[in-house]
């Protein structure tokens, strides 16, 4: 009677959430509970097997009290039911009824997910887990690089000391450091970046002094700490798929998230369980309390990352990696500028480049809170995907690089006219008998009216007006996720994503909408190709960018722009507008420069050419934020989600309840 009953909760369970793959592992577990009834609880059941002997296995014949299976035994509870229940030594009751669970597979990783959805999981972001584990695949091979041009680098310059007078050289070495004026000592922007990174890293490695003076240093795989972990899945899969990785310790303050990363953590076998530790921890807390001890922390929060960013900077060693999500895209965005302001330290403004704009405000806030401790960041990668930023960034430790910084931040002038935007640098330097001085940059960058228009400027910032990525390592990424296609779920949308970002025009931050300047001037568009192969022909770069199909990078100044735009409005009249419009006051003036519409070769990148994608659609509905943990869906998320995607929701037998807050500040239409 009760095998037959259980018999149907596993059937059912099976067909309803799990698939066939699922059925082979109820079936695990049913083999564990006639293995039970039959009084075989060996550890040979491939469940105990999983789960390892931590677990205790608790399990009745019979129940007459309590026969429902989705009932949750109360903690500390010994009346019987045809439940199962598991128990880990040191931790409290952790799941209940097994017909409440479904496995997700993602990658290497299955997680067990508790119906109630007490523990936050979002299949939308399979895109941050799967780019996230190409980044460390790059990490550690450039790391494992680094480490062996260092390790060379300190064998010639030993045996340099040996040849010369030794005491001479540290002098030498000491004087090369301290000179005020040196302009490697005052990071100026001719020296290379990559070198003082070079010589300021300390990635977790044991430099030995060899007998014979020759240095030998081993190299550690790398610390990897997952600060906000909820199910452990992105642990996990770091820990069973990135080849070479160290230890990956994994946190979370939820009590339910740390069980189920325990959970989950036995549920993937002994890699998993060798190299993944999680712990019931303030995530904020840990990271103060184990200064530079990781070499990879991974922010990724419901939100806003802002009060992770200090103690995260700080627990990174030097060359480090910090891997920072956020999703609060609407605050970033410009939604509420002063949230943005108190949160990130940078005003957003609302141009159509504000998701490339979001990027650089995570990045300058980034870069703010790392020079606190004399450090400063060196940006990998910046992807704007789905409903949300996530920046992969290199942390350093020095007092005369950190100098660079303004250099690297503006302000952000945005005509109320028009679509003109100019970068006022906060920093420059100036060079006199060999030494750089670092000084306010010259401003404003605008007059009072917007030169083209007439009207007022916005301003927002600072933001990171640096490059956002290093091509290298986009190119060195692209690669490896090509070379193993099958071992990345999201293969098709993170290589377009990384295809489009490889060809992006590295030194000009943010840009312009070819819509929007057509709807200023009220004029037909011209295609892309015409307006690109115009720009070439004027002599200017210009180039896509991944956070807009539409959007368009130039170094071309404004009124170039709205030059080639008057010269195609000649072939293209527009009706008569008001003297006052924008639109009119930019058409009253005659073109300087004579734009060259012919096609020019450049005018397609190398993937348009190639017709390889660049932007793929979401794969299906509801492709976005979830929401918090163990919030029940309620009519006020019709609001915030729009009703589809909450019938959706609902619809579905599994409810994944929402986190109202992580909506509210999520909504990609804010801008
Ligand atoms: C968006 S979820 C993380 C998702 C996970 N990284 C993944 O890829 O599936 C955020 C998690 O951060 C946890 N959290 C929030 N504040 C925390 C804090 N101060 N310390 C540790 N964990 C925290 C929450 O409990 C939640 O589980
Ligand atoms: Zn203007």
């Amino acid at each position: 009677m009760l095998a037959t009953k259980y018999e149907q909760i596993l059937a059912c369970a099976a067909v309803r959430k799990v698939g066939f793959k699922g059925i082979l592992k109820y079936k695990n577990l049913q083999n564990l509970s006639n293995e039970k009834k039959s009084g075989r609880t060996t550890a040979s059941s491939s469940f105990l097997r999983r789960f390892g002997a931590g677990f205790a296995y608790l399990s009745s014949t019979t129940n007459t009290a309590n026969n429902n299976p989705r009932t949750e035994r109360p903690e500390g509870s010994t009346r019987k039911t045809d439940n199962l229940f598991l128990y880990e030594s040191g931790l409290k009751k952790m799941s209940t009824d097994l017909n409440d669970f479904t496995i997700i597979k993602e990658g290497e990783a299955e997680i067990l997910m508790h119906a109630k959805n007490e523990v936050f999981y979002n299949k939308t972001q399979v895109n941050n887990r799967d780019i996230s584990i190409a980044v460390l695949r790059t990490f550690i091979a450039n790391r494992k690089e680094e480490h062996e041009a260092r390790l060379s680098k300190k064998t010639k310059a030993a045996s340099k000391v040996s040849e010369k007078d030794a005491s001479e050289s540290v002098q030498e070495e000491v004087a090369n450091e301290s000179t005020v004026c040196d302009e490697k000592s005052n990071g100026d922007s001719e020296v290379p970046e990559k070198v003082s990174q070079y010589e300021s890293c300390g990635l977790s490695e044991e430099p030995v002094k060899g007998t014979e003076g020759k240095v030998s240093g081993e190299l550690k795989p790398p610390r990897v700490l997952e600060a906000l972990s909820a199910s452990g899945l992105r642990a996990i899969r770091y820990a069973r798929e990135v080849e070479g990785i160290g230890q990956v310790v994994a946190l979370d303050n939820d009590k339910a998230s740390v069980e189920a990363c325990q959970r989950n953590i036995k549920f993937n076998g002994s890699v998993a369980c060798s190299k993944v530790e999680s712990h019931f921890a303030d995530a904020r807390v840990y990271m103060l309390t184990h200064p530079k001890e990781f070499d990879v922390v991974d922010l990724d929060p419901y939100g806003s990352p802002s009060v992770f960013l200090d103690s995260a900077v700080q627990s990174i060693v030097d060359g480090g990696m910090l891997m920072c999500t956020a999703t609060d895209m609407a605050v970033l965005c410009g939604g509420n500028g002063e949230v943005c302001y108190s949160k990130y330290g940078s005003y957003p403004l609302r141009g159509k480049y504000c998701h490339e704009m979001a990027l650089r405000i995570l990045l300058a806030s980034i870069e703010s809170h790392a020079n606190r401790y004399k450090r400063y960041i060196v940006p990998v990668l910046s992807v704007q995907m789905d409903f949300y930023v996530r920046v992969f960034v290199r942390v350093y430790s020095s007092a005369s690089a950190m100098k660079n910084t303004p250099l690297k931040l503006s302000y952000v002038y945005q005509c109320t006219g028009c679509d003109s935007f100019h970068l006022q640098p906060i920093g420059r330097t100036a060079t006199k008998n060999n030494c750089v001085k670092y000084l306010p940059g010259f401003g404003p960058v605008v007059p009072q009216e917007c030169s083209d228009c007439g009207k007022k400027f916005n301003m927002g910032g600072p933001i990171w007006s640096a490059p956002i990525h290093d091509q290298e390592w986009v190119t060195s990424i692209l690669a490896d996720v090509k070379s193993m296609k099958d071992r990345y779920p999201a293969y098709n949308r993170i290589s377009a994503i990384l295809t489009t970002i490889s060809e992006e025009l590295p030194d000009v931050p943010l840009f312009l909408s070819l819509h929007n300047l057509c709807a200023t001037l009220k004029c037909t568009s011209p295609s892309a190709v015409i307006f690109r192969s115009a720009v070439i022909n004027a002599g200017y770069r210009i180039s896509g960018t991944h956070v807009n199909p539409l959007g368009l990078k130039s170094d071309a100044p404004m009124d170039v722009i709205w030059d080639i735009m008057r010269c195609w409005v000649k072939n293209h009249p527009v009706k008569a507008q008001p003297a006052d419009q924008p639109g009119s006051v930019i058409l009253a003036k005659e073109p300087v420069l004579q734009a060259n519409f012919a096609r020019a070769v450049a005018s397609l990148s190398k993937a348009q050419a190639k017709k390889v994608a660049r932007f793929l659609p979401n794969p299906e509905r509801h492709w976005g934020p979830k929401l918090r943990a163990g919030r029940q869906i309620t009519s006020k998320h019709i609001s915030l989600l729009g009703p589809d995607a909450v019938n959706g929701v609902l619809n579905q037998e599994e409810v994944e309840e929402p986190d109202a807050k992580r909506q509210k500040t999520e909504d990609p239409t804010a801008c």
